[in-house]
């Protein structure tokens, strides 16, 4: 009996690796080599383009963590309750009028500086003014504080000289706290990546289009920007190309002029009507454009000109893996950064899987804690590639590396959050 191809993926040619696809782009590719400075509250999600080192002492001096009172240590009787004339006042932002004597207490806020005292001493602990009681312009501090108490030290949380960020780090918003704390008001980072996008197909509209017989409305395109909006890129939404070559061609010529990246969705695969490859191969060249992985097999990696071109293909789902897997890593790189890879965290898999040698699959899932409080991965029922909202609905994807065949429940499941990768 004849064989009968089991799934879409059943094909002569040899199927790429994902690994061997991103290293061998990593060669290939030329990242943003333009700066620019960006005002702190620009900064976010933009890539660092320096190195920065610490001017600054953060904290810049030594101060109270509370409010309370500030005293000498050594002043305190090793048991029971010391007495100590409130000699002073310290709010944060202000200094003590005068030095800090021996024998005396300051009333101290939090954040306000540890007052000296004489011949380069002062006061080195500050009691909580929850434990001690005020009477009589004096304040009875019981025993049992540990010297230094309360006390922050001048560059506790960083010091002049040390390294903060690097060069193709990522801004989040503790590091331009960071950055701010250093007195900078802007950061020198990378121009943002200009990308080109657009889908294909005689099938795709956009509103307000009426849906004809045999038409959907364009959801790749607006998944694509908000992805690339998400990674600080600057789109260019081209639109929507009917399947024919010539067009296809002469829109990647137009696109490869003043873009950094051409990324579009569909007519990636074999059939007669999927000019992407085609379209690539006259103007540029293609590299792969098969991947081993499901779903988004059909990827077509290539160039036109200079300019690197993905052809994701069509199937949202596929869409949006191949994006994060393929097209994340290369737009994190060409965009002056420096990426971590995602980080996978182990769960259990709450179902079974039966999957093919070779290549590696990324199947939907939500997590849920179980009577023990393990995490284990449910499954989305429907998970086919034109299944959108099987996206929404889920936590993240399980991803199962290419030697594997059998995934059983109970077993051990290698999971990607959403949230690692931006959304
Ligand atoms: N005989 C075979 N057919 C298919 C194979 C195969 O190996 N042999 N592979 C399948 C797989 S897997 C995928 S994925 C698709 C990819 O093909 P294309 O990249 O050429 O995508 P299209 O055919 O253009 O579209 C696929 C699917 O997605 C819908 N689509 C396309 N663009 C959009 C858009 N912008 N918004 C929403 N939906 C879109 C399109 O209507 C199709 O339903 O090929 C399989 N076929
Ligand atoms: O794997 Mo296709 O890439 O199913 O959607």
């Amino acid at each position: 009996m004849a064989q009968l191809t089991d799934d879409c993926f059943a094909f002569g040619g040899r199927l790429i690796p994902i690994e061997e696809a991103l290293t061998d782009l990593d060669r290939r590719i030329r990242p943003v080599a333009e700066i620019e400075s960006a005002a702190l509250r620009q900064a976010r999600g933009r890539y660092l383009a320096e190195d920065l080192t610490a001017a600054l002492d953060v904290p810049p001096h030594d101060n109270s963590a509370v409010d309370g009172y500030a005293l000498y240590f050594d002043d305190l009787l090793p048991e029971g309750t010391t007495r100590l004339p409130l000699a002073g006042r310290i709010a944060a932002g202000h200094m003590l009028d005068g030095p800090a004597r021996r024998g005396t207490a300051i009333r101290i806020f939090t954040g306000a500086p540890m007052p000296a005292g004489e011949n380069g001493s002062g006061p080195d602990t500050v009691m909580m003014q929850e434990d001690c009681t005020e009477e009589d312009g004096a304040v009875l501090v019981p025993a049992g504080l540990k010297r230094g108490a309360n006390r922050r030290k001048a560059g506790e949380d960083v010091q002049a000289g040390d390294p903060l960020l690097t060069r193709g780090h990522l801004l989040r918003p503790q590091d331009i706290g960071l950055a701010a704390a250093q007195g900078l008001t802007h950061l020198t980072v990378y121009r943002p990546l200009r990308v080109a996008i657009f889908s294909t197909g005689d099938e795709v509209r956009d509103p307000p289009a009426d849906l004809a017989p045999g038409v959907i409305y364009d959801s790749n395109r607006h998944t694509l920007a908000a992805l690339l909006d998400g990674m600080g890129c600057a789109v260019t939404d081209l639109g929507i190309l009917p399947d024919d070559r010539a067009a296809i061609a002469r829109a990647l010529g137009r696109a490869a002029d003043g873009h950094d990246l051409i990324l579009t969705s569909g007519g990636v695969s074999g059939g007669e009507e999927d000019h992407v490859k085609a379209a690539v191969e006259q103007q540029g060249s293609l590299h792969f454009w098969r991947l081993a992985i499901k779903p988004g097999r059909p990827v077509a990696l290539g160039q036109v000109g200079a300019v690197p071109f993905i052809g994701l293909p069509g199937n949202p789902v596929a869409v949006m893996v191949t994006f994060l897997r393929v097209a994340r890593p290369l737009i994190q790189r060409l965009s002056g950064g420096i990426p971590a890879p995602a980080r996978l965290f182990p769960v259990t898999a709450g179902f079974d899987y039966k999957k093919k040698l070779d290549r590696r699959e990324y199947v939907r899932v939500t997590l849920a804690a179980d009577g023990d409080g393990k995490l284990v991965a449910s499954r989305f029922p429907r998970d086919g590639a034109g299944i959108l909202s099987s996206m929404v609905a889920a936590d993240g994807l399980v991803e199962i590396g290419e030697a594997i065949t059998r995934i059983e429940a109970g077993g051990l499941v290698d999971f990607l959050p959403f949230s690692e990768v931006g959304l």
